[in-house]
């Protein structure tokens, strides 16, 4: 996808997009002259772009900005950061929770850095499956901790809204790499994600 800068990107394919949707909001027998609707194609293009805007963000980079030096070697958990993306299948919304823990090896990660990543792999047209393993390789790859884990709890709207219209189910994914392929240490994991504790 050519594009000089981000901004410049932007601009260009907000315009492609509004049009697109103009398109769609005729097709779907809506008028798309009517006062509330006038603005709408631009409203849900700049919603698009702002919900897929993780494809131009480098989560390597991410990580990298807040690497310290620092000889803690006990788990660090980040967990209940909301989460909210498209799925690839329907491009409807699923949302939920992460949870992340990883064992430093000699440096740890500033904290904020955990939800920044999440959200530039959620903000693309995802699978939960995936999801939660470009944050675990994505976290390995860089920091090159002791061990990593991700759990990710999500409720799909494709499942809710439309489809099989189930309204309560939750589905859980989760990867586990290094020491966290321990029994006892994702044990620990997963007891410390369900406690009131941390
Ligand atoms: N594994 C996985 N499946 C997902 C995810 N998000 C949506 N899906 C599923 O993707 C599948 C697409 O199946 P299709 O049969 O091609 O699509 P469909 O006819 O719209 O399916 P229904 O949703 O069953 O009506 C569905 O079973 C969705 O529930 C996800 O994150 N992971
Ligand atoms: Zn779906």
């Amino acid at each position: 996808m050519p594009y000089k800068n981000f901004e410049e990107y932007n601009i260009e394919v907000t315009e492609e997009v509004k049009g697109k949707f103009k398109s769609i909001i005729e097709d779907i027998g809506e008028d798309t002259e009517r006062d509330g609707i006038l603005k709408t194609p631009e409203r849900a293009a700049k919603a698009m772009l702002f919900l897929t805007q993780g494809y131009h963000q480098n989560p390597e980079e991410i990580l990298k900005g807040a690497m310290f030096k620092e000889d803690y070697d006990d788990m660090v958990i980040v967990k209940d950061i909301e989460l909210y993306s498209l799925c690839e299948h329907h491009m409807l919304p699923f949302f939920g929770k992460a949870h992340i823990a990883y064992i430093p090896n000699g440096h740890i990660v500033g904290l904020s850095k955990l939800p920044r990543i999440v959200d530039v792999f959620a903000r693309r047209l995802q699978v939960q499956e995936r999801l939660t393993h470009d944050i675990l390789e994505c976290i390995n790859d860089t920091l090159k901790p002791k061990g990593v884990a991700v759990v990710i709890e999500a409720s799909h709207m494709c499942m809710m809204m439309r489809g099989v219209q189930k309204q309560n189910s939750v589905t859980t994914t989760s990867g586990f790499r290094g020491q966290f392929e321990k029994i006892e240490t994702r044990t620990e994991f997963l007891r410390l994600i369900t406690s009131d504790l941390t």
